[in-house]
């Protein structure tokens, strides 16, 4: 623990460090220009604003993980609520710099940072292009481990593989087709978490963070994979090891041994295609040369984390407001039927809303683009920060509040955007699967059952944190 521990430190010293030198190499850029606006006109940010959203904004983000978490820093980082500092720092350059876009004065890259809400559906509608989600970083992260995965590809490959995702996923429809055979796995996976009787130590009716993920991963896996991957460590180990070199991207060297085997791994389980899992009705789906299925899985499996987290944390909501406690008891009460729970749907995506696991959506430029104060030129990192959309107290009431109504009404143009899953062309084809398998899950494990944080004080409901360590987190689930 005290190495990943040394890790961690070192990794934001390392961040903070290269964000330095780069800055330092690019002070006589910044000079020659240091009107405050680029040669094209947007704004331009000081070479101390730029710092500051290097070391409050990026970096912590960078620290605790892009591809897969490090847990002891999701931990410094709710200590330090560095967070809600980042939020405050990008409502100060919102004051500074008005709507922007913000060019940042970086000599390795042009990079820009959406501050106005319109921007941020600009840049989603007007996805894969002029935006192209399949950034450098991105290709540098996820080259790891499918670089020929949806996200990191572009044009007619692009189209043809996010067809496939969506008819594997059924991302139109909010109960997917094989709703049938996942929900019960849901029931038979809570089941074992709230006995914890296959853990050594475990406490009886309480529930941790280790038994939580295990049972989700082991869960993820039969959904994903078939019943026959229910116990693969050897796949969830590669994973997670493959993951934890794509954090460094390009810094990391390729483990192209351990890729080969992974996705050979999968290819396994696509050719055994059994039934009732996204494996057997992939086999259905018609494909091309260029669609590359197995190489779409590694996707699925990985971004499942982001489920463990937010229900777990929408577990932590619910303890904290008795009175949304006892909605979902109704709402789990009414509807023996569990792909249909609109309340414990909403409550995940205020976890997600309220904390998101992806907080910073990037995209790249693939052509100059014109703003009403300048032009952009092409090869622009397009930085959104999802944190400071979602909980800007200046401009939402709702801010640092548990409000699950949010997503139970049509959402207005005061509350765009918030963007758990992103959206537009290049949204979360999975959000539909996720909402019914995580609302279900916090459906099996509350029927019935009172809820109680046991590993600390409740949520303050006046002011949520910035950052909620997920790993600490314990609860007490009672008869
Ligand atoms: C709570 C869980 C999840 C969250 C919050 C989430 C969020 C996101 C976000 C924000 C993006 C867009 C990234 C970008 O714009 O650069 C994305 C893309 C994607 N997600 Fe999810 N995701 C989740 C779970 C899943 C699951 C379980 C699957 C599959 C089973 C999945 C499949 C995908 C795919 C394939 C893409 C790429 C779409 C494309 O490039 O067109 N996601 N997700």
């Amino acid at each position: 623990m005290s190495n990943r521990r040394n890790d961690s430190f070192l990794l934001v010293a390392g961040v903070l460090g290269a964000f330095g030198a780069g800055l330092a190499a690019g002070r006589s850029i910044a000079r020659a220009s240091a009107s405050g606006t680029t040669d094209t006109g947007l704004p331009r940010a000081s070479l101390l604003d730029t710092l500051a959203f290097g070391m409050e904004v990026f970096a912590p983000l960078v620290a605790q993980g892009v591809i897969i978490r490090r847990s002891p820093v999701v931990a410094a980082a709710e200590r330090l609520d560095l967070d809600g500092r980042a939020v405050r720092r990008m409502q100060k350059l919102r004051d500074k710099y008005g709507r922007g876009p913000l060019m940042l004065p970086l000599p390795i890259r042009k990079q820009a940072v959406v501050l106005a809400p319109e921007h941020v559906r600009r840049v989603l509608d007007e996805s894969p292009a002029p935006f192209t989600a399949a950034s450098t970083e991105k290709r540098a992260a996820l080259s790891h481990f499918e670089p020929k995965g949806v996200l990191v590809s572009e044009g007619a490959e692009r189209a043809e593989r996010r067809r496939f995702n969506e008819a594997v996923l059924d991302t139109a429809n909010p109960a997917h087709r094989l709703a049938g055979s996942f929900l019960p796995i849901v029931e038979e996976e809570a089941a074992r978490m709230l006995t914890g009787a296959e853990r050594p130590g475990a406490v009886q009716g309480e529930l941790d963070w280790n038994t939580y993920s295990d049972r989700w991963y082991r869960l993820i896996r039969r959904v994903v994979l078939g019943n026959g991957a229910r116990d693969d460590h050897e796949i969830q180990e590669l994973v997670v090891r493959l993951r934890g070199a794509a954090n460094w991207a390009g810094f990391h060297p390729r483990m192209r041994a351990k890729r080969e085997r992974f996705l050979a791994r999968i290819q396994m389980y696509l050719d055994r295609a059994e039934p009732g899992s996204l494996a057997g009705f992939m086999a259905q789906i018609p494909r091309k040369a260029d669609t590359e299925p197995r190489q779409q899985v590694p996707q699925w499996l990985f971004a499942f984390d982001a489920a463990v987290m937010a229900s777990f944390r929408a577990l932590a909501l619910l303890a904290s407001h008795p009175d949304q406690l006892q909605r979902a008891h109704e709402e789990i009460a009414a509807h023996p039927r569990r792909d249909a729970l609109p309340f414990l749907r909403a409550t995940v995506l205020e976890a997600l809303r309220l904390w998101p696991t992806t907080p910073m959506v990037l995209r790249q430029s693939t052509a100059a683009t014109f703003w009403e104060n300048g032009t952009m030129p092409p090869g622009t990192g397009v930085l959104i920060h999802a944190p400071f959309f979602h909980r800007d107290d200046r401009r939402l009431p709702y801010a640092d509040r548990f409000t699950p109504e949010l997503w139970l009404q049509e959402q207005g143009e005061q509350d765009w955007p918030l963007i758990p899953f992103s959206d537009g062309p290049v949204t979360c084809p999975g959000r539909n699967l996720v909402l019914m398998l995580t609302s279900a899950m916090l459906a099996s494990l509350l029927d019935g059952r009172s809820l109680r944080l046991a590993s600390g004080q409740l949520l303050d409901p006046a002011r949520l944190p910035g950052t909620l360590d997920n790993y600490a987190l314990r609860f007490a689930l009672g008869k």
